[in-house]
């Protein structure tokens, strides 16, 4: 059985994405060792949406990710961050895509020990020299629930409170699109649900564009809509997910991560 494939060109859609994959292919190895990792994906990301990518291990959800962000180069296709074309920027200004149009948040939270939990915020900030918008900086910081903690250092704070200034430190410089890869695998359920939470908020109050890796049918409940990758191809489409319908849709892929 062949599977079935959602990923026909969108190319003659005209529609602000905020991120839009176009016949995105990702070849790992050569000759016997070859990976297809990405084959020909068509996807967009809507702004001010919350996208799930859901899919079997070694279904090509991470790579998607990191080709979309300009981590991982491409084999052919296109990536696109807003009107930029990320797959043919030099260094530098991926570099600058990076800190100035992506937010990152990772399974690790990747802070720094030594600095408070509003110098971790600000770093990327401090780094690119940029002054914050101290409006905004004071909205994200409430809206994550951290206002009484700036001072602590990580490891004074939770595992949960430490996501959270993952969190803040990414939507802090106002990217047009945040990309977090299982942002919750280091937390309890509680704790997840709180990161869960403040990703949902800032999509819906402040206009953001997360788009979030995850293997979890509960975290993918949070978002608005779930794109299902088999063996490199997107194959389902939901929108308005519940855990339960995304936990049947996820029973239907085989032991070698094909789909019915
Ligand atoms: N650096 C690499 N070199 C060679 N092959 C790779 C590399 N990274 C990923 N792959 C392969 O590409 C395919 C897609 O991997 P990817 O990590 O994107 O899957 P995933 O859906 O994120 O998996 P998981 O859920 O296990 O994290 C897999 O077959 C994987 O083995």
């Amino acid at each position: 059985m062949t599977t079935p494939h959602l990923d026909a060109p969108t190319t003659d859609r005209i529609t602000a994405a905020a991120a839009r994959a176009t016949e995105l292919t990702k070849v790992y190895g050569q000759d016997e060792t070859q990976v297809v990792a990405l084959d020909a994906v068509n996807v967009e990301f809507q702004p001010a949406e919350f996208t799930a990518i859901m899919g079997p291990s070694g279904s090509g959800k991470s790579t998607l990710m990191h080709c979309m962000a300009g981590l991982d180069t491409i084999t052919s296709g296109s990536a696109r961050i807003g009107d930029t074309e990320v797959t043919t920027l030099n260094d530098k200004k991926l570099t600058r895509l990076r800190r100035d149009k992506v937010g990152f948040i990772f399974q690790a939270f990747n802070l720094l020990p030594t600095l408070t939990a509003l110098e971790n915020i600000t770093l990327p900030m401090d780094i690119a020299g940029r002054k914050p918008d101290q409006q905004w900086l004071d909205t994200v910081v409430s809206t994550v629930g951290l206002a009484g903690r700036l001072k602590h250092r990580p490891n004074q704070l939770s595992g949960g409170q430490q996501q959270r200034v993952a969190v803040a430190r990414a939507l802090a410089g106002r990217p047009e699109i945040m990309f977090a890869d299982e942002p919750t695998g280091n937390l309890d359920s509680r704790s997840g649900a709180e990161v869960l939470g403040f990703l949902r908020t800032s999509v819906r109050e402040l206009g953001q564009t997360v788009v979030m890796v995850t293997h979890d049918p509960v975290a993918a409940s949070y978002s608005d809509r779930v794109v299902f990758l088999a063996d490199g191809h997107i194959v389902d489409d939901m929108h308005s997910p519940t855990a339960d319908a995304v936990l049947d849709r996820m029973k239907r892929f085989d032991a070698k991560g094909r789909t019915s």
